[in-house]
């Protein structure tokens, strides 16, 4: 009986067990669901930040990506003065951003908290598989102890005292772009685009710091591969290219072209940084190499430096510099060539003829020193107006910081937007919109005297651009050989665009492309010129050729 009774028994509890049962499952089933779907839809990594006004409009899945369309920093611009709120929060996917406008609110949270802001964000096409191979350049490293050591040896290599270790290289380089100029321009009969010199100049500059290694020819077919990999990579890491980075969904789609070219770019990126650390290692080992930062790593057995850091240091100085710098030097050169223009022009060659006995010494000394105010007042104006960087690079708080009254938690991604800051009419007042140089200086000829940050593109606090002094020497040496030597007209049917938003044709890249144009480079004094540049022919004729 007993037995008999047991698969009774048995069957009678597996029901209940299974009336039990069931609407558990089905509970979590839909919870599972729901949950998936409110974390796919609504979620974001940090919870809506107390205190801080949210824009209103965002979208399920997609925030308020899609309404900020291409141009991140345009867009904020619009909300800060349509909400009337410098500091607001925003939704990119699943990803909770603090944004800020205002230039005091900027100065204030970059210097006021700079240990909090240290950090930077890791995105999934930049991070996990662009630079899945030689590490993350320090621009868009997060915070640990090997972006603390790349730091530190950049720092070395960049800061003020080391800029008199460069003197030769930008003799060379400001020369090589006057050399051509005059070649290419036939005395002003030939009208032309300054870019191409301009970004040789840039990149040479870092090369031959990096690598020891320069290029000649304007149209190098190296030079150009650089140029070419690392604008196309700039594009990978902007917000607006890159929706798979703030909508997860996205990265499963078949055929994801987003990874296939971020692989392509890799591939090519990995081919000439081997290609360039491969020659000095030569070059160590025929004795040959040039004083440069990877030979001295290299050499220093004590270094704590991998060759995956070496590479990334090297990584972040070219890609540092060879679109920012063309990128406002060009532009500057577009609002120089204005009827406008040419009255800044016009000024800065006087007051150069002010501080110089002759236009020769101004070239001797314009690597060395920064002393003429009105040029000086150029490259703050140029720096300001044309924020290459209008959104900067993004920071990431490491523990909670307390602004304006909110707790913005850790690990809030927080943008600055450096156009904004940059062209705030409450702090540099209804010209903001304006190229003006004039706003830098006194009456009696002198620069104003800056109440610390002057503007917002080099970024400001514990991660600012660790490449500013030398992209000031470059841009003023630069500026003066150009002023000295000739008038700089815009071309009639290919003038400059000089809107401080419009003037680049990529809204949507990290760093401004800017559009094309053409200038008409009129000789101030020929034979001066003829003399200058023969002169300085064989001043640096040994110098790395
Ligand atoms: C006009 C020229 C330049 C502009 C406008 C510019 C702008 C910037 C900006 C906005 C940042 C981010 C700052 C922040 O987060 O607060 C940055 C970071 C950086 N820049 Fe520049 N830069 C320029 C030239 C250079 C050059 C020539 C180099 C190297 C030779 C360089 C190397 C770096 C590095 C290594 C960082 C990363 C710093 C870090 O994350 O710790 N930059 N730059």
């Amino acid at each position: 009986m007993e037995i008999k009774s047991l698969p009774l028994a048995t069957s009678v509890s597996n029901i209940e067990i299974q009336d039990f049962l069931y609407p558990i499952i089905a509970l979590a089933a839909l919870y599972l669901v729901t949950s998936t779907l409110y974390e796919t839809l609504f979620a974001t990594d940090i919870p809506k930040i107390k205190g801080i006004p949210q824009i209103p409009g965002a979208v399920p899945m997609f925030g308020h990506l899609l309404k900020l369309g291409e141009d991140h920093a345009s867009v904020c611009e619009k909300w800060w003065r349509q909400y009337k709120q410098s500091v607001f929060q925003i939704k990119l996917g699943n990803t909770r951003a603090v944004v800020v406008n205002s230039f005091e609110d900027a100065k204030q949270i970059l210097l006021a908290h700079q240990n909090a802001l240290i950090d930077r964000p890791k995105l999934y096409t930049f991070h996990g598989v662009i630079s899945s191979t030689q590490g993350f350049t320090i621009g868009s490293s997060p915070w640990d102890e090997s972006c603390k050591n790349k730091r530190k040896a950049t720092g070395v290599a960049l800061g003020r005292p080391a800029l008199r270790n460069y003197y030769p290289m930008f003799d060379l380089e400001s020369y090589c772009i006057l050399r051509d100029l005059h070649r290419d321009s036939q005395g002003g009969m030939v009208e032309i685009s300054v870019r191409p010199y301009i970004q040789r100049y840039a990149l040479n500059t870092t090369l031959t710091l990096c690598y020891g290694i320069r290029m000649d020819n304007v149209y190098d077919e190296l030079l150009r591969e650089i140029l070419y990999v690392g604008s196309a990579i700039s594009l990978l890491r902007s917000a607006s290219e890159n929706l798979q980075d703030y909508v997860p969904l996205l990265r499963y789609l078949p055929n994801n072209e987003k990874n296939r070219r971020s692989k392509e770019l890799r591939e090519r990126r990995d081919k000439y940084l081997a290609h360039l650390l491969d020659k000095v290692k030569e070059n160590i080992k025929a004795g040959t190499d040039k004083p440069c930062i990877a030979a001295a790593i290299l050499k220093d057995d004590e270094s704590k430096l991998s060759n995956v850091e070496v590479n990334s240091i090297c990584l972040s100085l070219v890609s540092g510099g060879f679109e920012t710098i063309p990128g406002t030097l060009t532009s500057c050169i577009g609002s120089l060539s204005t009827k406008e223009g040419q009255i800044f022009q016009e000024k800065a060659y006087d007051d150069i003829c002010r501080h110089y006995p002759n236009i020769a010494d101004a070239w001797e000394d314009c690597y060395k020193q920064e002393s003429v105010p009105y040029v000086n007042a150029i490259v703050k104006e140029a720096g300001r107006f044309y924020t290459v960087s209008a959104m900067s690079l993004p920071r990431k708080t490491v523990s909670e910081v307390t602004f304006k009254g909110a707790k913005i938690p850790a690990k809030t991604m927080v943008l600055i937007n450096a156009q904004a800051a940059n062209h705030d009419v409450d702090h540099f007042g209804s010209d903001a919109s304006i190229f003006n140089p004039d706003r830098w200086m006194e009456d009696d000829h002198t620069e104003k005297k800056l109440n610390g940050l002057g503007h917002h593109s080099f970024g400001a606090g514990a991660r600012a651009c660790s490449g500013q002094y030398i992209a000031q020497r470059l841009l003023y040496s630069a500026l003066i050989r150009i002023i000295t030597s000739y008038k700089i007209v815009a071309s009639e049917t290919e003038p400059p665009n000089t809107d401080y938003v419009d003037y680049n044709q990529f809204k949507t890249a990290l760093v401004a492309i800017p559009r094309d144009f053409k200038v008409k480079l009129i000789p101030r004094n020929p034979e001066q010129l003829d003399e200058l540049l023969a002169e300085s022919e064989v001043r640096t004729s040994d110098f790395y050729r």
